[in-house]
């Protein structure tokens, strides 16, 4: 979920799971994101189970979206869920100026949908499976400009932990992939982001940044059974940034 072009995150991750020979359904917003999709498969060569719309923004389509893979394919092993939205003029300046409307609007993309799409995606996970979100650093510290997303990662990280309990007894584990800044549509909107970038490549202990791939192949670790025993979790993947004081 949230392959929006050739750099978004989701793509790397579709990329990883092909060549380690998943099955993939994959879900887009907009009739745009459909022509983009179909497009990338075809360049890759890669053919989807099934390409099926689905707007995070309302719990219809989230339902819709999963009842028809459950029809179609009967039973599901994992989801990667790979969107985030807020709106860009929350994403600079100080963050005690956050509208509400913004903040909610941040939240309700940013970490419920995580929940919802769960919500869905576990009545066609009846053999367990493996649901992975992406998060960033800003969820827990203080990134200048990430401002309100930082606080929506925060969310979807506690989601994330609240998830695994819930479902870890139904053989579903529900984990996070915390991954350096990338050059993305969604990273655009981030005000510095170029300065954010080049703080990585001075300080992080790999002294680079990462790619969609590394992202991708991280987040099929999660998925598949090589990391059967890891639920709750945030895996970072950001050439070891986090850890520097
Ligand atoms: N790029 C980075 O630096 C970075 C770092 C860490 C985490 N992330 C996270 O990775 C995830 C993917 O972002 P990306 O960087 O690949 O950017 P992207 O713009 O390529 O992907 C974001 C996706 O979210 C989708 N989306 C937004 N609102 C939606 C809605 N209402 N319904 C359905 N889809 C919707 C977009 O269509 C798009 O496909 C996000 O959660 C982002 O916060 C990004």
């Amino acid at each position: 979920m949230g392959v929006a072009n050739e750099r978004s995150i989701a793509w790397g991750i579709a990329r990883s799971l092909y060549k380690a020979g998943a099955s993939l359904i994959f879900t887009y917003r907009k009739e745009r994101s459909f022509q983009k999709l179909s497009q990338l498969l075809e360049e890759e060569g890669i053919e989807p189970l099934m390409t099926v719309s689905c707007d995070i923004s309302e719990d219809a389509s989230i339902q819709a979206a999963f009842d028809a893979i459950g029809a179609r394919v009967g039973i599901i092993h994992g989801v990667a869920h790979s969107i985030a939205f807020a709106d860009k003029d929350e994403l600079k300046g100080e963050y005690a100026n956050t509208s509400r409307e913004g903040f909610l609007l941040a939240q309700d993309a940013s970490a419920y949908s995580l929940v919802a799409v769960a919500r869905e995606a576990r009545k066609w996970m009846s053999e367990g499976g493996s649901i992975v979100t992406q998060s960033y650093i800003g969820a827990e510290r203080v990134v200048r400009n990430y401002n309100v997303m930082g606080v929506a990662k925060a969310s979807l990280e506690a989601s994330v932990r609240y998830l695994a309990e819930d479902l870890g007894q139904f053989g579903i584990r529900v984990n996070a992939v915390s991954a350096g800044p990338i050059r993305t549509l969604a990273a655009k909107g981030v005000s510095g982001f170029n300065d954010i970038m080049s703080t990585i490549q001075q300080k992080a202990p790999l002294r680079r940044n990462i790619d969609q791939d590394e992202v991708g192949d991280a987040t099929l670790f999660l998925l598949s059974p090589l990391s059967r025993a890891v639920t709750g979790e945030v895996l970072h993947v950001d050439a070891g940034y986090h850890i520097i004081g």
